[in-house]
């Protein structure tokens, strides 16, 4: 378990991180959503000491803090970051990568060729990594932090350069990760992907992180039921309120209309869809609130 108490970062008079205080669990995965310069990686630093915040501290297991070396070399052997792809030394393999790093952290060396074939990278990982291809050497950083296999793993763009073969697959090994008791921290922009598997996933904005059941009550992105629609006019709104008062419409600033039909029957439902179907909308989508509609609504709004 990891706890980040009132942690506040103040770069050039402007509050990166503001007061950001919240708890990560044993066996969760918290998806990180934050355009960028909004503060991530100041967050990632912090949690790896190093960058030292102007308040707060992290917590890990509720008793490790940074407060000396000593302590540093204990919450780091229970803490990684995912190596970024130009930490990789061109001249040796793949496989003596995996081997620094299990001898790093002293994890079980069976993890290594477990790894390499779950991650399919047999068939190159004796040769040089300066032979790679970015998806490649992709596979090789995330392949990394799973051999150094520590309690807490923080994984900034872990899908960068990925085709969707290898995005599925690393998905999945975080799922497994996570069953198997890691808090798997992870930043992506891939917002379809990250809400597939992520327990419990953040917005960061203005120094703060939101969780997205908070954003907006109503249209919580697990719960409510929703139709979606592109392409409504405000008259077509306007007449299609007169139709269905007591329904909660809204339109995001990306031209989505949401309509919330939580709890309607199939009756109302029909209703509602050949309402749609009579005034020509034919883009309609029937399920919960996308990340990417509260997204539209955290981040474009007004
Ligand atoms: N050492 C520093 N000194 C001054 N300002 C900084 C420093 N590090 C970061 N910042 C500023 O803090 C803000 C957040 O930076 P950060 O690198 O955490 O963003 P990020 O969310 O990781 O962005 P990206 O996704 O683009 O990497 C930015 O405005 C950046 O300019």
């Amino acid at each position: 378990m990891m706890e980040l108490k009132n942690i506040g970062v103040r770069f050039s008079g402007r509050d990166v991180l503001k007061d950001v205080s919240v708890m990560f669990h044993s066996g969760e995965i918290i998806g990180l959503v934050a355009p960028n310069g909004t503060g991530k990686s100041t967050l990632m630093n912090v949690i790896m000491n190093y960058i030292n915040p102007n308040s707060g501290k992290v917590i890990l297991n509720d008793e490790l803090e940074y407060t000396n070396k000593k302590n540093e070399v204990k919450i780091h052997q229970l803490v990684s970051m995912m190596p970024d792809q130009s930490d990789l030394y061109n001249q040796i393999s793949g496989k003596e990568h995996l081997k620094i790093y299990s001898s790093m952290w002293n994890s079980q060396p069976k993890l290594i060729d477990e790894t390499i074939k779950e991650l399919g990278m047999s068939s190159y990982i004796n040769k040089n990594t300066g032979t790679y291809s970015l998806g490649m050497r992709q596979r090789l950083c995330f392949a990394m932090q799973i051999v150094s296999d520590t309690q807490v793993m923080l994984m900034d763009e872990v899908m960068n350069g990925l085709d969707p073969t290898h995005v599925e697959l690393i998905s999945q090994i975080l799922v497994k990760k996570k069953s198997e008791g890691k808090t798997v921290i992870v930043a992506s922009h891939l917002l379809e992907n990250l809400e597939k598997y992520a327990d419990r996933i953040f917005f960061m904005k203005n120094g703060e992180l939101i969780q997205v059941n908070d954003i907006s009550p109503g249209f919580d992105v697990r719960e409510i039921t929703t139709v979606r629609v592109t392409d409504v006019t405000d008259t077509l709104k306007e007449n299609f309120l007169k139709e269905f008062p007591k329904t909660n419409v809204q339109t995001l600033p990306n031209g989505t209309t949401l309509i919330d039909v939580q709890g309607y029957g199939s009756g109302e439902l029909g209703n509602v869809l050949a309402f749609l179907k009579a005034n020509h909308i034919t883009e309609v989508n029937f399920g919960k609130v996308t990340l990417g509609d509260l997204y539209s609504m955290y981040y474009q709004e007004g």
